[in-house]
């Protein structure tokens, strides 16, 4: 599907798709955020979900909050590159947005659950790198449902009595992060998408880089 761009360090490549799933509460997206703004060349997938907006949530930027007869319309014309239920509301990717960005050689960075990324990987699987976090335990898990103070008690109640499925996913994933403290999360899974765009089969510039190399070394 990918076309290829110039890496930040010259070198043609082809983007990636960096998705990272985990429980409810875990911490995907203050990860999420933190890698959107320190690393270059990663752009957020901005999902579409029928679920209600929360406090604080900006419509375009956390999710395009849309309506069950909108999200069917998407569907039915393929403009979702994955979809889901989770928690009864629906979510899906945008396909547009996630093609252009990979076809200029920039990473995309996708907040999905493990539904979506089997999705993904079944589609493209050179091009996707998953990473599943884990809370350090059910009582942080809890705490951190309640500290973000978004989501009423009953909800709260069922995204916990949830985790446990979707942590029964995480064989799945390419790497594994446990969030204890987010500053070590955030250089581990940092590191993670540092190494991934180094990985020779996706820079498909190197050939030419080398050969360039090669000639004026025999100049
Ligand atoms: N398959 C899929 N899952 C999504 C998408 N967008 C969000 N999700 C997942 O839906 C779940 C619920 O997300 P959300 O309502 O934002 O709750 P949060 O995870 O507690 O912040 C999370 O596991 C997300 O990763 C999407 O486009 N596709
Ligand atoms: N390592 C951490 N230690 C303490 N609190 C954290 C940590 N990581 C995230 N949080 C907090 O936990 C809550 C849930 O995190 P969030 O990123 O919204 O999770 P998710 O997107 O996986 O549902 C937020 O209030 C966030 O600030």
């Amino acid at each position: 599907m990918t076309v290829g761009g110039h890496g930040l360090d010259g070198v043609e490549r082809r983007g990636l798709m960096f998705v990272l799933s985990s429980p409810s509460g875990a911490g995907k997206t203050t990860l999420s955020r933190l890698l959107i703004e320190r690393m270059p060349g990663l752009n957020m997938s901005v999902s579409a979900t029928t679920r209600p907006m929360r406090p604080g949530e900006v419509d375009g930027r956390d999710y395009h909050f849309i309506d069950k007869a909108k999200f069917d319309l998407m569907s039915k014309r393929n403009e979702l590159l994955e979809s889901a239920v989770v928690f009864d509301n629906r979510y899906g990717t945008p396909r547009a947005p996630v093609e252009a960005a990979l076809s200029a050689g920039q990473d995309v960075l996708f907040d999905i659950d493990w539904q979506g990324t089997q999705q993904l990987r079944e589609k493209s699987r050179d091009d996707v790198v998953s990473v599943f976090i884990l809370p350090p335990s059910a009582a942080d898990l809890e705490k951190r449902l309640h500290s973000r103070a978004q989501d009423s008690d009953e909800v709260i109640r069922g995204r916990m009595s949830r985790a446990s499925h979707e942590m029964s996913h995480w064989a799945e994933y390419d790497y594994i992060v446990i969030n204890h403290d987010i500053d070590e999360a955030f250089a581990e899974v940092q590191s993670i998408l540092k190494a991934e765009r180094l990985k020779r089969e996706r820079r498909t510039g190197l050939t030419t880089f080398v050969r360039k190399l090669q000639q004026q070394l025999e100049q």
